[in-house]
């Protein structure tokens, strides 16, 4: 492949968390009497390789606790791999937790410059693209109010809005359309269909099989923090459906109201 066509390359990454099973001081004592771990190492990512060439629109899937927000974590660089590497071309702006990036105490108005800033935006970009930020939020009258008044769906609408006018080369979004209005995850929908169009990249975690074939090219399969397929989506979300399916089935009748 050209090289310069290469807009995310994850090359063989690798990531582990420790699992501490005392918090007390008290219950660390009773464990380390019993001659229990104190803590535990637990490999949320084992040795990923993924090429993501510019334009594609990539799902990962997989089913709970896989290793999808991880891997999407490791790709805008806010949590580095313990081994390998990750090399991003151009502009990345995720929305990789909802309302993440979005300061609590300051208003709407005052977080569209400082997410815009942290975004990559420079005030006059900023300046250029209010208007249309603040139109597709559709926060009206709250755009002078501390967005801790705000609720869920304003909160998620406004960091949308702000990712998705930084124009960025690389789109990185984890779950972000399951929270909202029906009418502005179409709107949402809509935006990212002629993001897709204008050719650049989009990284997606969702459970929506259906959304994902309508959005993506690529699905790539994580399992257990290996990738179990890389390919078409349609195979990707065939597969999420059938594993899905044998974990329901898996469970105890209790716990089938969780994914
Ligand atoms: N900071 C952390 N400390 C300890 N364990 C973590 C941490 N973050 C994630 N994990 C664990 O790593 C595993 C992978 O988590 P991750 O969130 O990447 O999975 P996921 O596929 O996105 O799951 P979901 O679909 O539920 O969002 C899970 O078992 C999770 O409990």
């Amino acid at each position: 492949m050209d090289g310069t066509r290469r807009a995310v390359v994850v090359d063989r990454v690798t990531k582990q968390f420790t699992l501490r099973h005392a918090r007390s001081i008290k219950n660390m004592t009773v464990r380390a009497l019993r001659r229990e771990r104190l803590r535990d190492t637990f490999t949320a990512l084992d040795d990923v390789s993924i090429t993501i060439t510019v334009g594609e629109a990539v799902a990962l899937v997989g089913v709970n606790g896989s290793g999808k927000s991880t891997l999407l974590k490791i790709i805008s660089g806010v949590m580095p791999p313990d081994e390998g590497s990750v090399r991003v071309r151009g502009r990345v702006a995720g929305l990789i937790e909802v309302g993440a990036g979005l300061h609590p105490d300051l208003t709407g108005r005052e977080n569209v410059f400082l997410n815009g800033a942290i975004l990559g935006m420079d005030r006059a970009e900023t300046l250029r693209k209010f208007d249309a930020i603040v139109e597709f939020a559709d926060i009206g009258r709250f755009l002078d109010q501390p967005v801790r008044f705000y609720s869920s769906g304003m909160f998620m609408r406004l960091a949308f809005s702000i990712a998705v006018h930084t124009d960025p080369d690389v789109f990185l979004i984890d779950e972000v359309l399951a929270v909202g209005d029906p009418l502005f995850r179409r709107k949402c929908i809509e935006r990212l269909h002629e993001y897709r169009e204008s050719g650049r990249t989009m990284v997606i975690v969702a459970h929506d099989a259906a959304l994902l074939r309508r959005l993506c090219t690529r699905g790539v399969f994580l399992e257990a923090g290996g990738v179990l397929w890389d390919g078409d989506i349609d195979t990707a979300a065939d597969l999420l459906l059938k594993k899905r399916e044998e974990r329901r089935r898996a469970q105890p009748p209790a716990a089938e109201a969780s994914r």
